[in-house]
Parts: C-alpha cells; structure tokens; sequence
C-alpha cells in the first residue's frame, strides 16, 4: 500500500465506521483495533476488507508463546495486511507469533501478514515507564532495545512513538517498519497520549506509517484533514 496514514477505527458503532469509510473514494489503511473487534467480532474486518481497504489489526496480542501461535494461526486466515504483539511478551512469544502466522498463511493463500511489536505505548511517559513499569533508564534506549529485540526475533518491525523512529531505523536498519501512533495536529488537544508529534515531523524522522485516530475522526473535516496529513507524508 503506497499510502503512509493508517486511520484508527475507533468507532462504537458500524453506523460511524460506514458513514466515515463512504466519504473515501479510494482505498485507505485503516486500523481495527478492540474497541470494534470486541464489538463486532472479525465479521467487521471481512466487511471493512470487502470494501477494498487495507487493515491493520491490531489486537497487541500478549500471553504465552502456545496461545499466541495457535491465536495468530487464526489471525493469518483473515487477510489482514498487519498484526501486532507486545514485544514485552519476550523472543519465544514473538517468535511464536510468526511461527502461527507461517502456519495459518500456508493453509490459506500463503502469504502472512507483517508482524510488529509495540515497544512501548505512546500512552506511557518516562515518569510512569520508571516509577509504575519499573523499567529504569530514558524511553528511547528503552524502546531500541526492545527493536532490537523484535528484529533478532524475526519480525517485520515495531509500533514506537515519532520521537524514536529515526534511532530504530539507524540500529535496526531502514527496511524494518516503524509505525507512529500518538499523531496530533499542531492545535489538537493530546488527549490521552504522552509522546506526541505532528505529521510533518513523522515525515521528517522517516516514520513508514503513522497511525491517526481522533485528529481525522473528530476533525469537522475528516477527508479534507485525512488527505492534509497524507499529503504531508507523501512530501506533496
Ligand atoms: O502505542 C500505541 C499503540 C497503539 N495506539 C493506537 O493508535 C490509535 C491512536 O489513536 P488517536 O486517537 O490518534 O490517539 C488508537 O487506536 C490506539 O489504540 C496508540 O495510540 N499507541
């Protein structure tokens, strides 16, 4: 998919997400994540593929390394273009991870999705990362680590903030996917997350993809504000 905006869907019923995706005359990248999943189940997913447009799932899957090869072996059946995990969940759930998505892809149309691994949440500060987390030291080393971590254990790259994409990609190299949630305008209200940047410094620290919910969703506008930040990634 040659577009870099991923739209979060996070929307409480199938009525908001139709009336959003109608406005698209083209396909877009959407992200589904739990607030729709645990709605609508995958039939929300199959309905959002029909339509033409790309997905990224994201279910930041998190447990033992058995569960999370038999849930991705699940997962790789619905021809979603992204799935994710919580690299916190350590190499063999991660490995784990690919291993179902190798299996589930072979008994469907052989290829896998890409695999990515949040490192740490745009949500999380380096003040509740320290003192709640009890992980020590500066987000950034924190969050390479980890990269490195989903890099050695086979998968296709991380979820990270703006403010670490260009590290990631210099420790880890160019071909190993960053993609930036945590996107506000420069007047938007930050809402609930903590390490924030704009489109145009996602652009300019080399993000692949960012992922946008509230800033198109709630935007008077959502199209014209969809394609200002898209126009912004692709360098128009
Ligand atoms: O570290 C992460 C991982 C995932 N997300 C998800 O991205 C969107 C962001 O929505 P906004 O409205 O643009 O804040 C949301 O679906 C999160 O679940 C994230 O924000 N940070």
């Amino acid at each position: 998919m040659d577009k870099k905006t991923i739209v979060a869907l996070d929307f409480s019923t199938r009525k908001e997400v139709y009336e959003f995706l109608l406005k698209f005359h083209e396909p877009i990248y959407c992200k589904i994540g739990m607030e729709l999943t645990y709605s609508f189940g995958f039939e929300i997913v199959r309905e959002v593929k029909a339509m033409g447009h790309h997905i990224f799932l994201d279910l930041k899957l998190h447990d033992i390394p058995n569960t999370v090869k038999q849930a991705m072996k699940n997962l790789a059946k619905l021809d979603v273009d992204i799935v994710n995990v919580h690299a916190a969940g350590g190499s063999a759930m991660m490995k784990a991870a690919v291993e179902g998505l190798n299996e589930g892809a072979k008994e469907n149309n052989g290829k896998r999705p890409l695999c990515i691994a949040v490192t740490q949440l745009t949500s999380t500060s380096k003040e509740a990362m320290n003192n709640e987390l009890k992980i020590p030291g500066e987000v950034q080393d924190v969050v390479i680590d980890y990269a490195k971590l989903v890099k050695e254990s086979g998968l296709d790259g991380v979820v990270c903030s703006v403010h670490e994409a260009k590290a990631i990609h210099e420790a880890c190299g160019s071909d190993f996917l960053t993609v930036t949630p945590g996107i506000r305008m420069a007047s938007d209200s930050v809402d609930d997350q903590k390490r924030v940047a704009t489109p145009a410094y996602a652009k300019e620290q080399g993000c692949d993809y960012i992922v946008v919910g509230r800033s198109i969703t709630k935007s008077s506008d959502p199209l014209a504000t969809y394609h200002e930040i898209e126009n912004t990634m692709e360098g128009k």
